[in-house]
């Protein structure tokens, strides 16, 4: 039962049955009439920083007590408000009786930040991924309504925004943004790279923000821990929350990232037309690439919806062209067997097996991730070259196609809209509790406050040792490979 965490002595677990989100203080008193001591070793509370914790606003006082209190749609009754008591726990089914817990999402009683002169900014970093306009949307919207902030600016174009004179900050409000969530992309405009630390940090200074909410993938995130970091150097009173956007589902520690859901659903119409395709040829292939640079979650979860998949190639297993128990016996003997195949690959899939150049192993894309080369034109090209070689009387058919853009544009789904309504909710509602340099997020179904460190180096792979990998290979029947 002992706590790991040096600061938080007060939390304590019972045995681990039942719900996974459990208020400690419950769970202690829980514990006294059933314990089971064999079950539970220790909780470590991953702690979210709180403004308090700086030297220099270490006598910070709350401004009062929560707005809710007065918002008429809102009647706050015993346990409306979260107390720091109330956490989530990782492991539904834990490791050697060990827990990692995180701060349970929601209001606090006491907030702050005086809505009055609380000036925020929101920014979008990366690639698009659909449900960014929402999260924005609900940012505004939530601020504007739950706490009536009305300062809120839109930074434009990525981080390179907070600091380049053009356009500037974008006032925004929720006449401007009620329609935001029915649009891709996002209003606010993207980029990649400029990433200039004391620029920024200068920029946040200048204008003023006490609340910097930041929209991105794993890159943007590294560059959101170095912005907390240094606001906490310059001793600035800012408080700063991710929201992790990915679409290929690759962030740890939180469910699963929004947008991913809406991409999956993409995708199927991918699958369904390189089928319809493959099964209208003679010796007909079907080749889709889904994104996916270092995981295959989109891949997987196509594949396993649509079943009209025959082979699902993802960055977590190698595979091989030529020889025994390679891709290409494997699609001859469906094409023998079917007439048709289809094969989604991953985009992170396979780099390893295509040529490159040496000036195409060093591009690097403006924030310096390494370019991949195509594998779904790398893989025609040789599917074409084999046929050629082994089959030259007989037609053959290779069609490819690659939706990126048209999966990662589209607006989000309803499921994910609701998504990107709590996490933005649970965002605000945690920085006007005075924490900082926290991620909003579900663990296993509840929406927790993640250090922004623990989120900006925790990977989300798919584990091919799991079920779920296993039954993508028993609906597929595809080789495992192993002969490499
Ligand atoms: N290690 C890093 N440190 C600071 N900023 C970074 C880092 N990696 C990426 N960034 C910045 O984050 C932004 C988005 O990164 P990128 O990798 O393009 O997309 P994503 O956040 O979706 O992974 C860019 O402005 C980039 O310069
Ligand atoms: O052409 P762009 O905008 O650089 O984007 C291409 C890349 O963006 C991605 O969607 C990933 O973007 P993020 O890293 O921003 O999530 C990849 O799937 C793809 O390789
Ligand atoms: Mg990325």
């Amino acid at each position: 039962m002992a706590l790991s965490h040096p600061e938080a002595t007060n939390l304590t677990a019972g045995a681990g049955a039942g719900s996974n989100r459990r208020n400690a203080r419950q769970e202690e008193e829980e514990e006294d009439e059933s314990s089971d001591p064999v079950s539970i070793t220790s909780i470590t509370l991953r702690k979210v920083p709180h403004l308090r914790e700086q030297e220099h606003l270490a006598d910070l006082q709350p401004v009062g007590p929560n707005p809710l209190d007065r918002n008429p749609f809102f009647h706050p009754t015993d346990g409306f408000y979260i107390s720091p008591y109330d956490v989530i726990l990782r492991q539904a089914a834990p490791a050697q009786g060990k827990y990692l817990a995180y701060h349970r999402a929601g209001p606090r009683n006491q907030i702050f930040f005086d809505p009055c002169t609380t000036k925020a900014a929101i920014v979008t970093c990366g690639g698009l991924c659909p449900g960014m306009n929402t999260v924005i949307r609900e940012l505004v919207v939530g601020l504007w309504d739950l706490y009536g902030v009305r300062q809120i600016y839109g930074i434009q174009a990525g981080y390179r925004g907070f600091y380049s004179h053009h356009p500037g900050p974008l006032h925004l409000n929720p006449n401007l943004v009620h329609n935001w969530h029915k649009r891709g992309g996002t209003a606010l405009e993207t980029s990649r790279g400029g990433f200039d630390l004391a620029r920024i940090v200068d920029a946040i200074q200048h204008h003023g923000f006490d609340q910097v909410y930041i929209i991105g993938g794993d890159g943007t995130m590294r560059g959101a821990v170095k912005i907390f970091e240094e606001t906490r150097r310059r001793k600035l009173r800012v408080g700063i929350a991710g929201i992790p956007k990915t679409v290929d589902n690759d962030v740890g520690i939180i469910d699963r990232s929004f947008g991913f859901q809406t991409a999956v659903e993409m995708a199927q119409q991918a699958i369904h037309a390189a089928h319809v395709e493959a099964e209208s040829a003679v010796n007909g292939i079907g080749l889709v690439k889904l994104m996916g640079r270092s995981t295959g979650h989109i891949a997987l979860h196509a594949t396993l919806s649509s079943r009209d998949v025959d082979c699902c190639l993802i960055p977590e297993t190698e595979f091989y062209l030529q020889g025994r128990g390679g891709l290409l016996e494997f699609l001859e003997q469906r094409l023998k067997d079917k007439g048709h195949a289809v094969v989604v690959v991953a985009e992170g899939a396979g780099q390893n097996l295509i040529p490159r150049s040496d000036a195409q192993k060093q591009q690097r894309d403006e924030s310096g991730n390494l370019v991949f080369l195509d594998v779904g034109a790398w893989l025609k090209s040789e599917l074409q070259q084999w046929w050629a070689r082994d089959h030259p009387q007989e037609l053959f058919t290779v069609k490819y196609i690659d939706p990126t853009y048209m999966i990662r544009a589209v607006p989000a789904n309803a499921t994910d809209n609701l998504y990107c309504t709590l996490l933005a909710h649970s965002a605000i509602h945690g920085v006007m509790a005075g924490y900082t340099g926290f991620v909003s997020g579900p663990i296993n179904g509840n929406y927790a406050y993640i250090p922004l460190t623990d989120v900006a180096q925790a990977k989300n792979q798919v584990n091919t040792n799991d079920h779920k990998w296993a039954w993508v290979r028993s609906v597929t029947n595809q080789p495992d490979f192993l002969g490499l």
